[in-house]
């Protein structure tokens, strides 16, 4: 495939800069993929592995001359490392995000952007439990979405050019205004994750009663939890205090469902939970309809692309 950027600048060097790094190399996408991260293990590790081109020693370093930079660190370290990388950008370069909260990203970063420069934030919706150098593959974009949602007076030459490397390394494009994609994700991801670590930690709290017994006997349910839980407290502490209201909105209406069903179980009204659990059923078997099913295969390693989901 085409070159589409010639020097790609990858701020942290996790699961989705990884990622991403194998799959633009993978697809010949750019002709250098140069990488940072803030910790020397995290930098030696890249460099043992081979993750990226080059490693460099500071994020200032690494955009010199970039065409593209990826800011893929925690969203609450976008401010402070935009603020560092801005008077090293290059004229002309697309500066993006792949933080999985938007507006809260975008004021921090977009007031350290020098005219002239084009900042595009996004959001690939693919991820997994996993964290570090070591986490990414190639293939982890296939099929999944990755959310554009540009600012006002963001170049259309710029997105459609970042739209181009998103498409070329197995994704689908949609673009969305950031709060109204911080109010979908707040449903979609955000609030499940709170609610996974919730059930794991309720669990922790009954080690008395339960003891191995959580870990001998975890079925499918609980250890779904568990694989969510065991998401990065960095990442998942930032997109709560960045995403507050969304995320307090919809736990908000979470609660009030669980209180009616507490109730329902409590008054043995039966015919009320049957319906609840119809209609829920309905929406999983409209996902899997619809081909977006990902729960199936286990993250944990690298999938086929018969395993990966179509939105
Ligand atoms: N993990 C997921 O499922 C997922 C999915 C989509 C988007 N995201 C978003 O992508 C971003 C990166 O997540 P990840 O899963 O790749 O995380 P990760 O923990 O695997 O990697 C984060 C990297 O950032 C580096 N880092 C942290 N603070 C830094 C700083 N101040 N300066 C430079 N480097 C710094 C870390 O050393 C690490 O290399 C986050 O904003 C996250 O919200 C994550
Ligand atoms: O599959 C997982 O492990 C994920 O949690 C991935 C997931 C999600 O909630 O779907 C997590 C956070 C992101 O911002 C995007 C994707």
């Amino acid at each position: 495939m085409a070159v589409i950027y010639e020097r790609v600048a990858l701020i942290g060097l996790g699961l989705i800069a990884g990622s991403m790094s194998l799959a633009m190399r993978e697809a010949g996408l750019a002709d250098e993929v140069i990488g940072h991260a803030r910790s020397p293990e995290t930098r030696a590790a890249a460099r043992e592995i081979g993750l990226v081109d080059g490693v460099a020693e500071t994020a200032a370093e690494a955009v010199e001359g970039a065409d593209l930079v990826v800011l893929a660190v925690p969203v609450g370290a976008m401010g402070a490392v935009a603020a560092e990388i801005a008077p090293h950008l290059k004229p002309g370069a697309t500066v993006t995000d792949v933080g999985s909260v938007k507006q809260a990203v975008i004021e921090a970063v977009a007031p350290h952007m020098p005219p002239g420069v084009h900042f595009v934030p996004g959001h690939p919706l693919a991820g997994t439990e996993h964290s570090g150098p070591h986490s990414g593959f190639a293939a982890l974009f296939r099929n999944r979405w990755w959310l554009l949602t540009p600012v006002e007076g963001s170049d259309p030459a710029a997105v459609e050019r970042l739209s181009v490397l998103i498409r070329a390394m197995g994704a689908n494009v949609e673009r969305m205004d950031a709060a109204h994609h911080d109010l979908v994700l707040a449903v979609t991801s955000h609030t499940p994750h709170l609610i996974a670590y919730t059930m794991v930690g309720v669990a922790d709290h009954l080690k008395r009663v339960t003891e191995s017994e959580v870990i001998k006997y975890s079925a499918a349910g609980f250890r779904d939890f568990t694989r969510i839980a065991a998401s990065d407290p960095t990442m998942w502490r930032d997109v709560f205090l960045q995403n507050k209201e969304a995320v307090l909105d919809i736990l908000g209406r979470f609660t009030e469902e669980l209180f009616v069903l507490q109730r329902a179980i409590r008054m043995g009204d039966g015919a009320h939970l049957h319906d609840y659990f119809t209609r829920t059923r309905a929406i999983r078997r409209g996902i899997i309809e619809a081909g977006q099913d990902t729960a199936a295969p286990d993250f944990g390693r690298s999938l086929t692309a018969g395993e990966v989901a179509k939105p």
